[in-house]
């Protein structure tokens, strides 16, 4: 059977997705699209898919049996709440919403509706590199993670619609999930320190530090650079008991000639993430097919949009900011242990 689906927001990212949900992948076809600048979604759509007014005529459509949502982040929640009430599995890109209240709002849905519809899009769960990473910290041969250092580096931001926020409520939120994917651990508390200005981005506060204490007492390090110049590099160190476990550096052709011996580096997070978002749909498709969600939950949805807000609290502060979590709803699985 082909998932018959509909997108929202066909900008960036979205117009990516419809790529390869039309181009690469099976047992799927884009049938709708909707964008609030029309005439982007007129050129996105692909052949025979319709066009719609509104996102909640697209949701309700009977000719949509799954949405994806690539809407800008403050736009999530309504179009999530309406996926839910119509019972329709749902892939929203991150972030899944801008505040925790919105989170709680989107969560108190879903558990009424009493079964996962809505995956979150932390592609980085489904690169072939992290989840590598991961099964040699769950091997346990390196004993306890201690430290987790992750580089977030983008080679440039869009100017005026990236904001100072957006490292701390925006970029962030994938090294929260990773970091509490990979530790199997939820973060306790959040420190942020801003060094020297990266003066190519003019006012934007960049690059930032910031430190997420682990429930178990582990600390992750994590750089964050929006306008690094030279490209998109996404790095990760596990420091353990043992030893230490890090991503490896992407494959890529060596060139020799007269300025030296180097390797290109990805431009933008879609050619660094192409195979991990090809593989996130792919997992998709499989579960809306049958009705619901796998991988990054709302709740981990949640838990990041609680370090995003955090994070703001303690760039303001210049103290350690602690996180309260809600009670974890049975639809999401065990809660993360904490051993401290
Ligand atoms: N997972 C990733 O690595 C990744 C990468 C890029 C973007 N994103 C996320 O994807 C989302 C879109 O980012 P982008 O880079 O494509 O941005 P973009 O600005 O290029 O596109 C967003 C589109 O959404 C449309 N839009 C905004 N509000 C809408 C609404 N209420 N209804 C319908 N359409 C609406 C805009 O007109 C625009 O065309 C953001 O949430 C962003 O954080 C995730
Ligand atoms: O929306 C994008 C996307 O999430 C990228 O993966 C991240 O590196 C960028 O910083 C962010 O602006």
């Amino acid at each position: 059977m082909t998932l018959r689906v509909g997108v929202l927001g066909t900008g960036m990212i979205g117009q990516d997705h419809i790529r390869r949900l039309t181009q690469v992948l099976s047992g799927v076809d884009v049938v709708a699209v909707n964008d609030i600048d029309r005439a982007r979604a007129a050129t996105a759509a692909p052949k025979g898919a319709e066009v719609f007014d509104t996102p909640k005529a697209l949701i309700n459509s009977d000719k949509v049996d799954a949405v994806v949502i690539c809407s800008w982040g403050p736009a999530h929640e309504e179009q999530l709440l309406d996926c839910i009430a119509a019972g329709k599995p749902v892939f929203c890109e991150k972030p899944l919403v801008t505040s925790e209240a919105a989170a709680r709002r989107v969560i108190a849905a879903e558990v009424a509706h009493g079964t996962r519809l809505v995956q979150v899009g932390f592609m980085r769960r489904f690169d072939a590199d992290y989840r590598r990473l991961k099964k040699v910290i769950d091997g346990g041969s390196l004993g306890a993670p201690l430290m987790y250092h992750s580089t977030h580096r983008n080679a440039s931001v869009p100017e005026g619609l990236y904001t100072s926020d957006m490292p701390l409520n925006d970029t962030l939120v994938h090294d929260a999930d990773i970091s509490r994917w990979l530790l199997e651990d939820e973060v306790a508390a959040v420190e942020v320190r801003v060094p020297r200005r990266n003066t190519r981005g003019k006012d934007l506060r960049d690059p930032v530090m910031v430190l997420l204490h682990m429930g178990s007492g582990a600390i992750v390090d994590v750089e964050i650079s929006v306008n690094i110049a030279y490209g998109y590099d996404i790095r990760g160190e596990v420091s353990c008991e043992n030893g230490v476990a890090a991503l490896p550096n992407r494959p890529a052709v060596v060139v020799s000639d007269q300025y030296g011996i180097r390797q290109a580096i990805p431009e933008d997070w879609r050619e660094r993430f192409i195979d991990a978002y090809d593989q996130e749909f792919r997992e998709w498709i499989v579960a809306a097919g049958q009705g619901t969600a796998t991988g990054p939950s709302t709740w981990d949805g949640y838990a990041a949009t609680l370090v995003g807000d955090a994070a703001l609290r303690a760039v303001d502060s210049g103290a350690r900011e602690a996180i309260t979590m809600i009670e974890k709803p049975a639809l999401y699985g065990k809660a993360a242990a904490r051993a401290a």
